[in-house]
């Protein structure tokens, strides 16, 4: 039975984003705008939500790791449902559906993963509608511009009348037993895909109420949209007249042992010797942590993960870069751009510039290309000449004065 006037809320972020998608990149719902990965953002809108009940978040099976790391970068922790997608849009939402229907709600807004920029007022709104009594709300914007048909290439066929006709945005608000009623029978009508849910209400004959739509709350579909997204952040939480511009510089140093692969940039890469040291002996990410951390004067690596704790023995050294990164955040910084020199006899680091660029771009959920990794051999003079060890000099800039939730 549904407690009276309980709202929850399905976030899908389940889809594989090929309209947006950049060799090697991650899906679109994982890339970062404004400092962090768009779908922080989107469950940050209805985390924060006082009239918000309960969560579910609808992801790709392949996404986990993705997903666990933008958990992160969300403002306070939260009880979420986290399920795992379907096909397309209308399975995925239907998932989401199943996993709250224990919850008890009487409604639910359901969101795309990719709508980052859902505030307040328009959950606001939406709510209202359904607490007015509306089986389904829809928040939309009346078409602005005049339409065309092209059915066969770039040549007009004519005019649609504009009149009546408006742009649906998601979250749409729903009864709870009718919504979830109608998905489950569309689940089993054959009759194509519905592209949004207010479709499907449509088609089970619910009555669907307009509500008045948000301009900026746009659908990331291109990669194009998540660069102006990334931009309209950057500015809007800038909120220093002077920007605070501030860079960090780091440098280890790690020894050689008998073994045969090193960790570099957080990758494993076969080598005739090993590195020994903290953690995994990754010099280059701890240099760059080291790096980080002096840009918010936060010590090094060393005072927060101190090499004589026995827990970070072998760990993996994207945890310790991880967690500057969120150190600068929660200091109001946005990673600006990143720079790493190896200094190395072997191994040969130039095969591997690509993958380490994307990494350091994934684990500080920056682009790639504010990320770069060079190498130099020592001319085998000195200790690294000799294969004793390698070296590596890291340099972060880092603009601070964004506004911060936490
Ligand atoms: N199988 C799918 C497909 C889409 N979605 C979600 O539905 C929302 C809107 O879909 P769209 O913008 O079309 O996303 P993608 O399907 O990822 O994009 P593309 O069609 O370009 O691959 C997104 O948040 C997307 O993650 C989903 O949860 N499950
Ligand atoms: C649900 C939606 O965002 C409403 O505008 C839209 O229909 C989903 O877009 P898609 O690209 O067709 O999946």
């Amino acid at each position: 039975m549904a407690d009276k006037d309980t709202v929850g809320a399905v976030i899908v972020a389940a889809g594989r984003g090929e309209r947006a998608g950049e060799p090697g990149s991650a899906p679109k719902q994982y890339r970062p705008i404004g400092g962090r990965q768009v779908l922080a953002w989107t469950i940050d809108s209805f985390k924060n939500h006082p009239d918000i009940d309960a969560i579910a978040v609808v992801i790709h099976a392949d996404d986990h790791s993705l997903f666990d790391r933008a958990l992160q970068n969300c403002s306070q922790p939260a009880v979420l449902t986290i399920v795992e997608g379907g096909a397309n849009r209308q399975e995925s939402v239907l998932k989401g559906l199943e996993a709250l229907s224990d919850a008890g709600l009487s409604h639910v807004l359901i969101h795309d993963g990719v709508r980052p920029f859902a505030n307040g007022p328009l959950i606001d709104r939406v709510i209202a509608r359904l607490r007015n009594g509306s089986m389904a709300a829809l928040p939309a914007i009346a078409v602005a511009d005049t339409l065309k048909n092209a059915f066969h290439g770039d040549r007009v066929d004519g005019t649609v009348p504009r009149r009546g006709l408006f742009a649906a945005q998601t979250p749409q608000g729903f009864e709870f037993a009718a919504i979830f009623d109608a998905h489950q029978r569309a689940s089993l009508n054959s009759d194509g895909e519905f592209t949004d849910d207010c479709s499907i209400a449509e088609w089970a004959k619910i009555p669907v109420d307009l509500v008045g739509g948000d301009p900026e709350n746009v659908k990331l579909t291109t990669a194009g949209d998540i660069a102006l997204a990334d931009e309209k952040l950057g500015r809007k939480n800038l909120t220093n007249a002077i920007p605070d511009v501030r860079t960090g510089n780091g440098y280890d140093v790690h020894a050689h042992i008998a073994g045969n692969s090193v960790t570099l940039c957080g990758l494993e890469i076969a080598n005739d010797q090993a590195l020994s040291g903290h953690s995994d002996a990754d010099v280059a990410l701890h240099a760059l942590t080291d790096a980080l951390l002096a840009t918010c004067g936060q010590g090094d690596i060393g005072d927060h993960f101190p090499p004589t704790d026995p827990q970070w023995e072998g760990a993996a050294s994207h945890i310790f870069l991880e967690h500057a990164a969120e150190l600068v955040r929660k200091a109001g910084g946005v990673i600006s751009n990143v720079d790493i020199t190896l200094i190395c006899e072997a191994p040969k680091i130039g095969p591997h510039k690509a993958a380490m660029r994307s990494k350091l771009g994934e684990i500080l959920s920056i682009p790639v290309e504010r990320c770069s990794v060079k190498a130099t051999t020592n001319e085998r003079i000195g200790f690294i000449g000799r294969r004793e060890g390698i070296a590596a000099i890291a340099t972060a800039t880092v603009v601070y004065g964004y506004d911060t939730d936490d």
